[in-house]
């Protein structure tokens, strides 16, 4: 008997360190690939007030998608691309064509985990091969179980900064042909990526890999840990999170070559600081698969029926999301965010700070803004960011109630950022805020008394 294949590319938009397609290609006669485009959730759009991702997003999806598609063409295969992201149509694929194998990323999340399962369910009898393999680390390679994940990010830290990571890559010449009889629903190849304006961040593995290749062949990452605060400034922090998000680059390939760049030029505390922020993102991965539903304060009540804000309120989210809320440094952060797609690493802190402190609006909004914006939207990343700063991420546990408040208040005054402070140290001559000005005296106030 055939057999045929379907692989399911999700958070890993790649051909490169892809061993779970590498494993597809071994072991079936026909191989169906399939794309699932990431749609804003209903939950976000309530949260967020907005229909759908926004235009960066849009693009830089769609990029990785069209170069995914002509890399498979290179190798003999297609693409077929799924609008919805409901188990319906992925069934209707598998019946259709008699697909025997399936093979899919071991997601974090709780919808596209669901997706799978659906899907599963309702097709018995598939060969089936799940994997993590957007991470750093398999899930088996962990000194402890993983329902038992330390709380905190450095006692996480501490546990696997020594592990060893597997960084050999596979290789992937040629995979099997694509079963004939799916031949309509195929994406049409968009070879140009002519929509795109010069200077902004172009989706896809392609791109993702050359960017690589650029930062390591510059000293960039020798001098990581001083500039990777800066608020602006390609060279000033790796910018490797749009590819990563995607999974179009993995984080093994961005780790070797880090380890080369360190052979060549020396190890410091920038290079090791690289690698302590992948940690962080390791961090949040593994909290996402194991917090469920609850990483996005769905089974909280203090937002009942994910009611929208009310008028005050909403205005208040309107004017942050669009840059005016008189804050100058976090209007400008969240222009720079309109108008790219991206916000460095202290201006999402800021931004974040400044929605749920100096407003007082639930952190979700933010976070299911964020979620339809940033081009490198990650959902363990930015779920679990926010939450970390709201001070959401660890749920309570019954036992010593009074010393977790106690604690808890704490963080959550450590996460609060004071606006004026910040400005002076990260943009002292108001040059980041000229530069995403918004055309009237108050915006380059750093004094905020009329603020909302
Ligand atoms: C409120 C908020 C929301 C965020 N949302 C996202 C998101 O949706 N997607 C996303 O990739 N990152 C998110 N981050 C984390 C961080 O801001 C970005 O990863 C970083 O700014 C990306 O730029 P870079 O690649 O130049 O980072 P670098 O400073 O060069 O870091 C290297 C890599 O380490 C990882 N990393 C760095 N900082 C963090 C962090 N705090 N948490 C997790 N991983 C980290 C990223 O993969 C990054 O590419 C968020 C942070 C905050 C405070």
């Amino acid at each position: 008997m055939k057999k045929i294949g379907l692989y399911l590319f999700t958070n890993d938009l790649r051909i490169n360190d892809n061993t779970l397609l590498y494993k597809a290609s071994q072991s079936v006669d026909e191989l169906l690939c399939v794309a699932v485009e990431p749609r804003l959730s209903t939950y976000s759009v309530r949260l967020s007030q907005e229909q759908e991702n926004g235009a960066h997003r849009h693009l830089f999806i769609k990029q990785a998608i069209d170069d995914l598609a002509s890399s498979l063409a290179r190798l003999g295969q297609r693409l077929l691309v799924l609008e919805r992201n409901t188990s319906e149509d992925l069934v209707q694929l598998v019946k259709s064509q008699q697909v025997t194998h399936f093979f899919a990323s071991s997601h974090c999340a709780h919808d596209e985990r669901q997706l799978v399962i659906d899907t599963l369910t309702q097709c018995p009898g598939l060969f089936i091969s799940q994997q993590h393999h957007t991470t750093l680390f398999e899930s088996d390679a962990f000194p402890f179980e993983l329902t038992k994940l330390p709380r905190s990010f450095t006692k996480f830290r501490l546990q696997v900064e020594y592990l060893e990571i597997e960084i050999e890559e596979s290789v992937i010449s040629s995979l099997p042909p694509a079963p004939q009889t799916a031949t309509e629903c195929y994406r049409k190849p968009i070879p140009e990526l002519n929509d795109s304006k010069p200077g902004d961040y172009i989706g896809g593995e392609t791109v993702g890999l050359i960017h690589l290749e650029n930062y390591f062949s510059n000293d960039y990452a020798g001098t990581y840990k001083q500039t990777r605060n800066a608020l602006d400034g390609i060279e000033n922090s790796t910018k490797f999170s749009p590819w990563l998000a995607l999974g179009c680059v993995s984080p093994k390939t961005i780790y070797r070559h880090l380890k080369q760049f360190e052979a060549h030029l020396g190890a410091n505390d920038s290079t090791y600081w690289i690698y302590f922020e992948l940690l962080w993102r390791e961090y949040f991965y593994w909290k996402c698969l194991t917090l469920g539903t609850s990483l996005f304060g769905r089974e909280s009540s203090d937002l009942p029926n994910e009611q929208l804000l009310d008028t005050t309120s909403g205005s208040s989210f309107a004017k942050w999301k669009s840059g005016n809320t008189n804050y100058p440094i976090v209007d400008a952060c969240m222009r720079q965010l309109n108008a790219t797609g991206y916000m460095s690493n202290r201006g999402r802190q800021l931004v974040a700070s400044c929605l749920i402190h100096e407003l007082g609006i639930d952190w979700r909004h933010g976070a299911a803004y964020f979620e339809s914006q940033l081009i490198d939207y990650d959902v363990a990343s930015n779920w679990g960011n926010w939450a970390y700063i709201a001070g959401a991420l660890n749920p309570q546990a019954p036992q010593n109630v009074n010393k977790q408040r106690a604690a808890h208040q704490s963080q959550l005054k450590s996460r609060h950022f004071d606006l004026v402070k910040q400005t002076e140290m990260y943009d002292p001559e108001h040059a980041f805020i000229n530069k995403w000005h918004r055309g009237d005296e108050a915006s380059t106030s750093t004094r905020y008394q009329d603020v909302i």
